[in-house]
């Protein structure tokens, strides 16, 4: 008799042994696993070209847009296989990924590019949806002043809130995060970081992947640092960050130095989140 596995925790994501390829000769990822527990924040940090996107188009369900397929293993959010599902599975099972490049309807207003994150998810009364909608002005009051405007007037930093916004509007378990601080002012990369903060507290889980890696290991619980498409590091992102390895490739740091540029910005960090 088969022995059956037991049944996966909810709202786990539990990525195994993944390989990607783009086409027949780009293999992205080649065996990587990593695990989101439910609620937490974890980072994923590697040089251009490791495969952090790969990996979050894979449980995102967006693989095929970029002519990527799964090759081997497998992808779970808790009970509900993800591996070579659409976009819409991952949307339904809680899983919701920003669009890349902070992409929202340009001629239409907020309001309506909010209610357009709904779209694909089960089916709420509207006192629901406006609670959700109400939720996400309160983590974005900027969006509350621009409902009416059309998205495309906004700013860079507004575009990426009401891009995060959208995704909110799915209440998602776990928030697919791709690059969200990039070319943001510091102020704007503040205010989304204490969002996707605020959003965590909520019981939401995060997988982030970002450049900045100081704000990425100040922001996570857990950070993996991938690297042509393998996993080379692992850990609580605290320990991480402590590594030589981490401090000298992601952190700009020399090791032992208290002072490089990475160590301020987590020291200013740190201050700014109490
Ligand atoms: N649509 C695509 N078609 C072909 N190859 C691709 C495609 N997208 C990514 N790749 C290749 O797959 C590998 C992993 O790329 P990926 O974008 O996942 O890396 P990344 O870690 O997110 O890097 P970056 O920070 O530069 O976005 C790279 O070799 C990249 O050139």
């Amino acid at each position: 008799m088969r022995s059956t596995a037991p049944p996966a925790p909810p709202d786990t994501l539990d990525v195994r042994h993944l390989t990607v390829a783009y086409g027949r000769s780009v293999h992205a990822l080649h065996g990587v696993s990593l695990h989101v527990p439910p609620g937490r924040i974890v980072a994923l940090l590697g040089a251009n070209g490791a495969g952090k996107s790969t990996l979050l188009r894979a449980v995102s369900g967006t693989l095929p847009l970029h002519n990527g397929a799964v090759e081997g293993g497998s992808i779970a959010f808790g009970p509900t296989v993800l591996t070579g599902r659409d976009p819409a599975a991952a949307v339904a099972a809680g899983v919701v990924q920003v669009p890349e490049g902070r992409r929202v309807f340009a001629a239409l207003t907020v309001e309506e590019n909010l209610r357009a994150g709904q779209l694909g998810t089960a089916r709420r009364s509207r006192a629901e949806a406006r609670a959700t909608a109400e939720r996400v002005y309160g983590l974005f009051p900027v969006l509350a002043e621009r409902r009416h405007q059309a998205a495309g007037l906004l700013s860079g930093g507004e575009q990426q809130m009401l891009a995060m916004g959208r995704a909110l509007m799915a209440r998602p378990r776990l928030l697919l995060l791709d690059e969200p601080s990039l070319g943001l002012a510091p102020q704007v990369v503040r205010r989304i970081a204490e969002t996707v903060r605020e959003v965590h507290r909520q019981g939401t889980g995060v997988l982030v992947v970002e450049q900045n890696a100081a704000l990425a290991l100040e922001l996570a619980d857990h950070a993996c640092v991938l690297e042509n498409g393998r996993v080379r590091l692992e850990g609580p992102a605290g320990e991480l960050s402590r590594t030589d390895e981490v401090r000298r490739l992601y952190l700009g740091e020399e090791p032992g130095s208290e002072n490089g540029p990475a160590a301020a910005e987590v020291r200013e960090l740190a201050r700014w989140a109490g």
